[in-house]
């Protein structure tokens, strides 16, 4: 994988009108439908990595046609250096040069933490396993750990975007899925999706909510907190109703879930409260209603002196700057208690309670090659090509919570876009052309407290905790 690309996408084979890097693929059929686009399943022919399965996302096309920004480009070229067990890994990017339409290749997870939640709560009842939980945690940890190190903000945690490795050697291993995109796309601040299907607003951090303009990597441990609060109740912790207006409208409903639940956040804990927008805005719920906290032990049945309640507390700290890191979240006590958590997060050690989860459907009626977009020969289409998709399939549009966004500008590239993503394809000791190997990308320092995103500089060794914690001493 990872060479394919420097060809123009125009080189179609006569016989099928494939282009030529679809050539190198046997698709499956579509598994899901994300705010970018249609996600498919599909394996590689080529006898290096013959039968690996590949998620291929194809991103919708824009209907008022505004193109993909050369930064856009450049930031999904710096997506391929990002290596990490814990982060999914993006193999190749294609462009097809007729409709300037992108796809994006990663490497195929079998499961995500949205299905084994949703399989926990309606399918076999019971709650996820404590050592199940702990290595979701700590691996999801790890990846943002990285993430974070490298000046990389998620933006947009929720439990579809973490992945789970189903059999085979990484059987059970965390990845993060989805990074990097919300920045290129402006994510999560639009609200309504062109297909009238809303963002997840319940995995945003209160700061954003009250319309901070400027995101942190705190945001992302909120995130976290809400998950896992999720894996231990099997229910989204703070439900708020989406209201559904644009331009970034004001979530009063979500706001109160996380009130309810937490308590009024005050001055005093939160200083940098009163310089946010919305706290302004609306006095009369924010400031004037006063909430008295539920207890958050209350809510995720955990004993107040527990560690896991420790540190989810200090995950859903209201203020961003108190918020624990993912490199101090790594470092807690809870994950040095009993069980220690594992790389194989689906099976013990002890290999009690084994949960099969289902794989994910495919919905096989779907025919990439059929996608507009994908032939060349063919018109363009305005966006969502497949028309269709199976009950149950594993797709946007058949599950059950809010949890799309709109689609931002980034469907269709610009020439000048191209012309980017050529520089960079032609740049020296980027193999087949595509990788920006000159793009700076530095491992920054984890226990700095949270980060604004800006700039990433190189990192070549990207390995950052170790694995397995259980080596790690006991305190
Ligand atoms: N590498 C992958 N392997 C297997 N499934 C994947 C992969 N990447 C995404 N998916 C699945 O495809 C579906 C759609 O993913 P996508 O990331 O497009 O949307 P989403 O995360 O569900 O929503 P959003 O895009 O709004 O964040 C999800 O169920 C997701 O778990």
């Amino acid at each position: 994988m990872g060479d394919t690309n420097s060809n123009n996408g125009n080189n179609t084979n006569t016989n099928n009108k494939k282009p030529e890097w679809l050539q190198q693929y046997d698709l499956l059929g579509k598994i899901g439908e994300g705010t970018y686009g249609l996600v498919f399943l599909a394996r590689i022919k080529s006898s290096t990595n013959r039968g690996k399965s590949i998620a291929i996302k194809k991103f919708k096309q824009s209907k008022d046609g505004d193109g993909v920004s050369p930064t856009a480009i450049r930031e999904i070229m710096l997506l391929r250096e990002i290596s990490h067990e814990n982060v999914v890994k993006l193999v190749n990017v294609h462009i097809n040069h007729v409709d300037m339409s992108l796809y994006l290749a990663f490497d195929y997870a079998e499961h995500d933490l949205y299905e084994i939640i949703r399989h926990h709560r309606d399918k076999v009842n019971h709650s996820i396993s404590s050592y199940t939980v702990k290595s979701f945690l700590w691996q999801l940890l790890n990846g943002l750990n990285y993430l974070h190190s490298n000046w990389i903000i998620h933006r947009d945690l929720k439990p579809s975007n973490i992945l789970v490795m189903g059999e085979g050697d990484e059987q059970g291993v965390v990845k993060i899925a989805d990074f990097g995109l919300a920045r290129i796309y402006q994510a999560p601040l639009k609200t309504l999706s062109d297909n009238g299907v809303v963002v997840t607003i319940w995995y945003r951090a209160p700061e954003l909510l009250l319309g901070a303009k400027h995101y942190t990597s705190a945001v992302d441990m909120w995130a976290v907190g809400c998950i896992f609060a999720e894996l231990l109740t099997l229910k989204p912790l703070f439900q708020g109703a989406e209201v559904k207006a644009t331009p970034n409208p004001f979530q009063l409903d979500q706001l109160d879930k996380i009130f309810k639940v937490l308590g009024h956040p005050t001055l005093e804990k939160w200083p940098t409260l009163a310089h946010l927008p919305h706290w302004h805005q609306d006095v009369q719920h924010i400031q004037g209603h006063k909430y008295d906290n539920t207890g958050l032990n209350t809510v995720v049945h955990l004993p107040t002196k527990s560690a896991a309640y420790d540190l989810l507390s200090k995950m859903l700290e209201y203020d961003p700057r108190k918020r624990i890191t993912a490199a101090q979240a790594l470092e807690h006590e809870y994950f040095r208690s009993d069980p220690l958590p594992g790389r194989n997060a689906l099976v013990s050690p002890n290999a009690d309670k084994v949960v099969n989860y289902p794989t994910r459907p495919v919905d096989r009626t779907t025919d990439f090659e059929g996608t507009t977009s994908l032939q060349p020969s063919q018109p363009v289409s305005s966006g969502n090509a497949v028309s269709g998709s199976i009950p149950g399939a594993h797709g946007g549009t058949l599950r059950s919570g809010p949890r799309q966004m709109p689609v931002g500008g980034m469907q269709r590239m610009q020439p000048q876009a191209m012309q980017a993503y050529n520089n960079l394809a032609s740049q020296p000791g980027m193999g087949s052309g595509m990788n920006p190997g000159g793009m700076p990308m530095q491992r920054g320092l984890p226990n700095q407290g949270h980060q604004q995103q800006q700039v990433r500089r190189k990192d070549s060794g990207m390995g950052m905790t170790g694995y397995p914690p259980q080596q790690k001493s006991r305190r």
